[in-house]
């Protein structure tokens, strides 16, 4: 296997957040954050909404009170077969295994330049914009598994919108495979220490993020106030809510922080595919009184990522969007 060319751990950090390396070292590094338990998420078997009427309720019925008391759940027999992960996953090393200058300086995959970034302590390659350009045939492995992880992720948002206002049309007006993005992430092995963040507690401002994540694991969430660690279920994709439903939903379905700590010995790879509304789509809760006021995904990204270089942190709906 060719050498991993990556700017050793140390630069890495300094590269991202200056002290990171500091903090490691003298020992402070986020214990709080490292959960005890480790717990399965909600399992739901997406296969049921095609059986039966009682079958289909029932999972309908799963989906939307993980929404609610989890925020997270895991899905499987969603109809996006092992074999395009996996064979993503190949293409996703052989990508990052590229040197370092030429993931950060040349196109990869026809991407838009920037596409590839060291992004809160992980290096990450987002194709943006799969709905835009023209699919060439045969498919990529990428735009196979977008087909279907973007039908799957309007099935599911279906589900949720239908439960709380009938025959909600909201998604899918509102929800195109050009307004979703699809991450590939690469967090490398932090040789100092076990308890740094891959990627930083924060909570995802989309409607839903699809997530599968690798044998490595070491995804945590927030449960009834306390980290939890996520158990690994390698034919499960994770579905989490993000900010725009819980707007939407008025609180119903909840939008949770999670985390990634990085590996001390090896790396860890994950795809997320985030769905989300056109940025001109106006999110309002489905019913009054709402708690959020209406505001457009375009302006809720603006304020997040304002919010995220002032503070250092997202800030989030608490922040004026009450
Ligand atoms: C988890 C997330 C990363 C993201 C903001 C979000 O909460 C959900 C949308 C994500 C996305 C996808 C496209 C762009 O790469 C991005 C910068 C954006 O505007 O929305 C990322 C956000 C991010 O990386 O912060
Ligand atoms: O890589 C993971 O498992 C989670 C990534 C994530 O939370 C995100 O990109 O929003
Ligand atoms: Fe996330």
């Amino acid at each position: 296997m060719d050498e991993i060319v990556e700017p050793p751990f140390k630069e890495f950090c300094k590269h991202l957040s200056g002290n990171c390396v500091d903090e490691v070292e003298s020992g402070t590094a986020f214990q709080k954050f490292f959960a005890v338990d480790e717990l399965d998420l909600p399992l739901v078997g997406l296969n049921l909404v095609n059986l039966g009427p009682l079958e289909s309720e029932e999972c309908k019925r799963q989906i939307c009170d993980a929404a609610s008391n989890w925020g997270f759940l895991q899905l499987v027999n969603q109809g996006i077969s092992l074999d395009i992960v996996s064979r993503l996953r190949s293409e996703q090393v052989k990508l990052f295994r590229q040197p370092f200058n030429k993931k950060a300086n040349e196109k990869l995959l026809n991407l838009p330049s920037g596409s590839y970034r060291w992004e809160h302590k992980l290096q990450a390659l987002s194709c943006n914009f799969h709905g835009l350009k023209p699919f060439t045939y045969p498919l990529s492995t990428i735009d196979e598994f977008a087909v279907k992880v973007f039908e799957m992720g309007q099935q599911i948002a279906q589900i949720l919108a239908e439960n709380l206002s009938g025959k909600s049309t909201f998604c899918s007006e509102n929800c195109l495979p050009s307004s979703c993005f699809l991450r590939m992430n690469r967090y490398p092995p932090c040789l100092v220490s076990s308890n740094v963040f891959g990627i930083v507690p924060h909570i995802d401002s989309d409607f839903l993020t699809i997530l599968h994540q690798d044998e490595v694991g070491r995804l945590q969430i927030i449960k009834d106030g306390k980290w939890i660690g996520v158990k690994l279920n390698p034919e499960a994709l994770i579905i989490n809510i993000g900010n725009l439903f819980q707007a939407w939903s008025n609180g119903i379905y909840n939008s949770v922080e999670h985390l990634v700590l990085n590996h001390q010995k090896v790396e860890r790879f994950s795809i997320a595919y985030f769905f989300c509304s056109l940025a001109d789509a106006v999110i309002q809760s489905y019913r009054e009184p709402s708690i959020y006021r209406s505001f457009s995904f375009r302006e809720y990204q603006k304020q997040v990522q304002e919010d995220a270089k002032s503070t250092g942190n997202k800030v989030g709906l608490s922040r004026s969007y009450r």
